[in-house]
């Protein structure tokens, strides 16, 4: 049958209303699986009959016993009270407690005057997980392939920018020695907090080496590392480099903007290589950048917040470049907070050989060759040397080697002529029948340990003194030891 003519639509507005307001409610009340009315005070006054059923998986056997409760007493993470609060209705929600887990909306009820005076609760589905399976399915394989686009994306990203995750480990930092092993120490102490490292030394001594094991011991293991060569980078484009350009700052290539090495390392460690060539224009706006934990992009008027851990490096000399007004004595002392002091490798020879062992390895397995053994004298020498370009230059001088030995064994002359092809300054040449100053021998591994470190000190300080033509100042020098302490090795009372 039709419609009658007479049962059309009432012609005021409010009366239409009224009529949508109950009609809905009418539509949620049966196509539902429940519903619940709090009052303002976020009282249950009504439930309606399919919400009934839930009343034993909430722990209640008599519904005079649910309402008249408070919602959130009766209610495991009911949101109804927000809903009162705010006045805002939440339209679509998942609601787990012990009952399930549910999706449910919540609309706030006003009076005449607009006045909020209680929230209906809607059970829209009692089993999202097969109800909605499909909608579930397709939002899980978008949600997996934005992740997997986003992760792209920022590696990418990573790779263009030169951010990326830490290359080396404390493990990396091959060492024994006493030297070493401070340097590792203080090293990993600055991982476990968040201020600012400076790492002292001089080139090639392992200061980018031990900025990547910072890192990856560090809480920001995770997130990127990015490094900027500060003496690389022409002075001009530091700053757009450090901090970014925002878009439609510039024409051309910049037009876009582009993101900083601020912002790239956003959340992880921004390593600052060579930290005392810093011009002093830049070195005001690092050192605000630092302060406040703020950064403004070239062109942009507003600040951004980035979350940085800065790790510095310099081979200078930097309270001698802030004497000379060269470097800001306020950003000195930003970046002097943990200051780590990495040994020239001439202040630890014992750790050559261990060293040349790993080098070689890395070489050789790069070219495809056999790796060769070194005789003692050749490794004495080795051992002899200045090494002003420290790991890098004996690293250098090994690949060199490499290439001009086809034998078993690299003997003593091969390693000379190498290393004066090199120009490797031979502080202390050592005769020909000199003693090496090799590891103890493995059969005095069961001697208590202080025995076999006196050994080596003295086996160490006796081939410095061959080599120095029994010059105990210059030996001590080579060492990196006192001369007290020369004769202290030797067993002497100096
Ligand atoms: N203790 C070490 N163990 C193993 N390899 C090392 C060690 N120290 C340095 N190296 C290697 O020596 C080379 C130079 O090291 P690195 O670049 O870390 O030195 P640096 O102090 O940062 O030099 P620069 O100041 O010139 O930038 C790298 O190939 C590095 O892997």
């Amino acid at each position: 049958m039709s419609p009658s003519l007479s049962a059309q639509l009432p012609t005021d507005v409010q009366s239409i209303l009224t009529l949508a307001a109950r009609s809905l409610f009418d539509v949620f009340a049966n196509a539902s699986e429940g519903m619940l009315l709090v009052d303002r005070s976020g009282r249950v006054v009504w439930i309606n009959d399919q919400y009934r059923r839930y009343l034993p998986a909430l722990g209640f056997s008599k519904e005079s016993d649910f309402v008249g409760q408070p919602v959130s007493s009766v209610v495991q993470n009911t949101q109804m009270h927000q809903v009162i609060e705010t006045g805002k209705p939440i339209l679509v929600d998942l609601l787990t407690n012990q009952a399930g887990t549910f999706v449910v909306s919540r609309f706030p009820l006003r009076d005449e005057a607009g006045q909020v005076i209680g929230a209906l609760g809607v059970v829209l589905f009692d089993q999202p997980q097969s109800n909605l399976q499909p909608l579930m399915s397709k939002f899980a394989l978008m949600q997996r392939e934005l992740d997997e686009t986003r992760d792209a994306l920022a590696a990418q990203r990573r790779s263009a920018s030169g951010a990326r995750q830490a290359k080396y480990s404390f493990a990396s930092f091959v060492g024994a020695s006493a030297a070493a092993a401070e340097v590792k120490r203080q090293a990993r102490r600055t991982a476990q907090t968040h201020s600012p490292v400076l790492l002292l030394g001089e080139t090639g001594t392992g200061k980018e080496l031990l900025a990547h094991a910072i890192h990856a011991a560090s809480t920001r293991s995770r997130g990127p590392l990015v490094s900027v060569n500060i003496a690389a980078v022409p002075e001009t484009l530091l700053e757009a480099e450090f901090f970014g350009v925002a878009p439609g700052a510039f024409t051309g290539a910049e037009r876009k903007g582009r993101d900083g090495k601020f912002k790239l390392a956003d959340g992880g460690t921004l390593f600052l290589d060579e930290v005392g060539d810093m011009p002093l224009g830049i070195q005001a706006k690092l050192l605000r950048a630092l302060q406040e934990g703020e950064i403004e992009p070239l062109g942009s008027n507003s600040l951004l917040p980035v979350d940085v851990r800065i790790v510095a490096a310099t081979s200078r000399d930097l309270p001698a470049l802030v004497r000379a007004g060269q470097f800001r004595e306020d950003l000195f002392y930003r970046l002097h907070v943990l200051p780590v002091k990495v040994p020239a490798l001439r202040e630890r020879v014992q750790d050559i050989p261990a060293l040349v062992e790993v080098l070689l390895e890395d070489i050789c397995g790069r070219n495809g060759q056999v790796q060769p053994e070194l005789s003692h004298e050749a490794m004495a020498l080795l051992m002899g040397q200045g090494w002003r370009g420290n790991v890098r230059e004996l690293r250098n001088v090994l690949e060199q080697l490499m290439v001009r030995t086809e034998s078993a064994q690299v003997d003593v002359a091969l390693v000379r002529s190498v290393l004066s092809d090199a120009g490797v300054d031979q502080i202390a040449p050592p005769a020909s029948s000199s003693v090496p100053a090799l590891p103890a021998p493995s059969g005095q591994a069961t001697a208590p340990l202080w025995v076999q470190v006196a050994e080596l000190e003295r086996q160490a300080v006796q081939a410095a003194l061959q080599g120095t033509g029994g010059n105990k100042v210059a030996a001590a020098r080579q060492l990196g030891i006192s001369r007290a302490k020369l004769y202290q090795c030797l067993g002497q009372n100096g």
